[in-house]
């Protein structure tokens, strides 16, 4: 849209309801192409419908409201989503119609650090893996708009540093605009340059953080924020 040219995603009243409950309720939002948000909130708080919204999903709900976003999107979910039938690298460049597609999918697996399992069927990978495998098949695309849902929720603390250090240095390159639903606050501190909070269906709080990278959560502008998103989600930060 011509008046959003700025904008990689903009929505304007949208509200969603499934069966007449209200589950999203009149989100007006603009991203700026390249911005790297943030949306948490407690659990039911609307964030992945918001998420399913944006991606075109959710047939069945009932819809107000409007939004544009870029064609070129990628999800990137909790569950890696590979096709155990189809080798690693089959399943990266599933669908991609380019005469180089093959070429261009072991170089993101190398870039993943996977380059030795292209040739391995999804199973016998970990989870670390099979999300680093997940991440390939989303970046390859080039997607303007990437829609994370907990990408990393069901990972192991360490694995999921090395993922988020991971998807900040392949980012870097790409700049997407990302949204990227988490439970995790420290994760929400260390990557986003905007944290929005859902509360009921609309966004209670919107947050810039402007701290340059790599960030560590011990700053002490993350700090204070950190006990104000903690106490924003129900959560007293000294009582942890
Ligand atoms: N397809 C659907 N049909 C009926 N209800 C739905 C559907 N999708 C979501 N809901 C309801 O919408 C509400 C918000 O769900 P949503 O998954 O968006 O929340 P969330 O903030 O992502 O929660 P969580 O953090 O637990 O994943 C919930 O009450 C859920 O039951």
């Amino acid at each position: 849209m011509n008046a959003h040219l700025t904008h990689a995603v903009v929505i304007r009243d949208l509200s969603r309801s499934f069966k007449g409950k209200t589950v999203l309720d009149h989100i007006s939002l603009d991203i700026p192409a390249g911005q790297f948000v943030a949306l948490l909130g407690e659990s039911g708080s609307g964030k992945t419908t918001l998420l399913r919204a944006l991606a075109g999903l959710d047939d069945d709900a009932e819809s107000k409201g409007h939004y544009s976003r870029p064609d070129n999107v990628s999800v990137l979910f909790q569950d890696s989503r590979l096709l155990p039938w189809k080798t690693v690298i089959d399943n990266v460049k599933l669908g991609l119609r380019r005469p180089d597609a093959r070429a261009a999918a072991e170089a993101m697996l190398a870039d993943v650090g996977l380059g030795d399992k292209a040739t391995a069927w999804p199973s016998t990978l970990s989870g670390g893996q099979k999300q680093r495998a997940s991440l390939a098949r989303s970046l390859l695309r080039a997607p303007a708009l990437l829609l994370a849902d907990e990408p990393f929720g069901a990972l192991d603390a360490l694995t999921r540093l090395r993922m988020q250090a991971l998807l900040m240095r392949l980012v870097e390159h790409q700049r997407p605009t990302i949204i990227l639903v988490t439970h995790d606050v420290d994760e929400a501190l260390l990557l986003a340059d905007r944290i929005l909070v859902l509360k009921d269906g609309h966004i209670a709080e919107d947050h810039a953080v402007s701290l340059a990278h790599p960030r560590h959560q011990h700053q002490t502008e993350l700090s204070l924020l950190r006990a104000r998103l903690l106490a924003s989600l129900g959560v007293e930060a000294g009582n942890l």
